[in-house]
């Protein structure tokens, strides 16, 4: 291992938790600093405010081996550390505009509390340009003589994977001006066997959205894909695994469904939209990747009233919430819309996810959300799929048959072999597979 650092992490959300609980793993002296009294209270207290596997365990170990502590005293934090971590959210405004005011009011903090020279780290996905004004707002309002070099360090760890994804990363980014500064950053990962690459500032901040984009680009494309499949009788599952079997393509993201959710993509695609319109340049295609997931959830609803007919009144368990699996996060879960889309409908909803019904039930407390996932499945007349979590995956599909009204799946993650779910006795309608479905019976 390289030189043990003193570092403090700004933000204790998805992003700051994880990267400061795996950074005091591999040997550092961390301090995670919230201005949120509540989580730091939790935090304080071994509780972890996200779901997110091994978290809990990860903060505990090094929280008993003095390496990680939490606080909401921001300014103390920054002066004991020699390495700033910016973490905080970079919401975007209805505009597209990157809502930049958490990134502000630390960097406003770190050149209050500096007495000595630090190196900040922006983790923060922020428009291009970012980590010069971040300086340039850190040399205005700090004492002349306080180094603080900004050095862009993009983050690209995905939810319920957060922590293998920090320790085993397909590349390490740092965008530096000051290229010591960078190198004291890239000696933070030393531990890692991980490609670095570093670049300028800009490019480093350009990747990541560029990365985003591209991995949306994917998704929106195998959807399309998908919708052909269904007016052609083709696969969408065989078409993306002889896709991807093409090294140049590859197999991921190739997944069809009701389209990408999360607190990244939805809010990246459009950042880097805004950010293009903004130099005067018309990126076209990242306008139909986005136009394409916003009609993906609605094409799900038109197949779900198609399969159930007049939904008002209906029973209707949607199954799987949060964005993704092994998560709890509900930003831009498709899940909500699609909720909201039937409720106006008059269907009756009855929902299950396996770690984020106490979420939903603060923000949507009209939805009835089950834990038991049997419960939300009682004499429904349909079952939507809108999350592919194992819970859903492994139910004992004999035992729902027998407490559905109506042995109807409409299944917006292609979770299951279409003739598995006819052979026990099921309607089963997913994404871009229907009419191979029927041909699979016919054969
Ligand atoms: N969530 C992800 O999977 C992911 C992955 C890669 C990059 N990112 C990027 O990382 C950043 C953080 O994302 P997140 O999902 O962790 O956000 P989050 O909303 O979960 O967490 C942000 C935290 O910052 C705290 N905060 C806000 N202003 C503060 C201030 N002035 N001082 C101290 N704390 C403050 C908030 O209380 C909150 O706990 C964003 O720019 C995001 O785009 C997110
Ligand atoms: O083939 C696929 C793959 C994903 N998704 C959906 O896409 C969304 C995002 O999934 P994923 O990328 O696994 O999760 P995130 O945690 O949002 O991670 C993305 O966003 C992060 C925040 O910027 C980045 O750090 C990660 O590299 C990037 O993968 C989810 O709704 C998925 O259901 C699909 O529909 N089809």
């Amino acid at each position: 291992m390289g030189e043990a650092a003193r570092i403090t992490v700004i933000g204790t959300g998805y992003v700051g938790l994880v990267s400061g609980a795996c950074l005091a793993e591999m040997g550092h002296q961390v301090i995670c600093a919230d201005q949120a009294e509540w989580k730091v209270a939790r935090l304080q207290q071994g509780e972890i405010p996200i779901y997110e596997p091994g978290l809990k365990e990860l903060v505990a170990t090094n929280v008993s081996a003095n390496r990680l502590s939490f606080t909401s005293h921001i300014g103390g934090a920054i002066r004991s550390s020699d390495i700033i971590i910016i973490a905080v959210g970079t919401p975007t405004q209805d505009n597209g505009d990157v809502d930049m005011s958490q990134v502000n009011n630390v960097l406003t903090c770190i050149a209050a509390n500096a007495v000595t020279s630090k190196t900040i780290v922006m983790k923060s996905t922020v428009p291009v340009g970012s980590g010069s004004l971040a300086e340039q707002h850190l040399r205005l309002l700090a004492a002349s003589h306080i180094h603080l070099p900004v050095v862009s360090n993009p983050e690209f760890l995905r939810e319920g994977s957060a922590i293998w994804d920090t320790f085993h990363p397909d590349r390490i980014v740092i965008g530096a001006k000051d290229p010591e500064a960078g190198i004291r950053i890239a000696r933070l990962h030393a531990s890692l066997r991980a490609e670095v690459l570093h670049t300028d500032r800009e490019s480093a901040e350009l990747i990541k959205y560029a990365s985003n984009a591209f991995l949306a680009t994917k998704i929106s494309f195998i959807n399309e894909m998908a919708n052909v499949c269904e007016k052609v009788g083709a696969n969408i599952s065989l078409v993306a695994k002889g896709m991807g079997l093409d090294r140049r393509i590859g197999p991921h993201f190739l997944q069809a469904g009701v389209g990408y959710g999360g607190s990244c993509f939805p809010k990246d695609t459009k950042a880097q939209l805004k950010l293009a319109q903004n130099v005067d340049y018309d990126f076209q295609i990242l306008r139909a990747v986005i136009d394409v997931n916003r009609l993906q959830r609605e094409r799900f609803v038109t197949k779900i009233e198609r399969e159930v007919g007049c939904l008002s009144g209906k029973r209707i368990a949607v199954l799987g919430l949060a964005f993704k699996p092994n998560t709890d996060d509900l930003r831009d879960a498709p899940a909500l819309d699609i909720i909201s889309a039937l409720q106006q409908q008059g269907a009756l909803i009855q929902a299950y996810d396996p770690a984020a019904a106490e979420l939903v039930m603060e923000r949507m407390p009209d939805v009835p959300v089950f834990t038991d996932p049997y419960e939300a499945l009682d004499e429904v007349d349909a079952i939507v799929i809108t999350t592919e979590w194992e819970a859903i995956r492994s139910l004992n599909w004999r035992l729902v048959r027998s407490l559905v009204k109506a042995p109807l799946i409409v299944d917006g993650r292609n979770m299951f072999e279409p003739v598995e779910m006819s052979q026990l006795g099921f309607t089963y309608v997913s994404v871009g597979r229907e009419t191979a479905m029927l041909a699979e019976l016919v054969v």
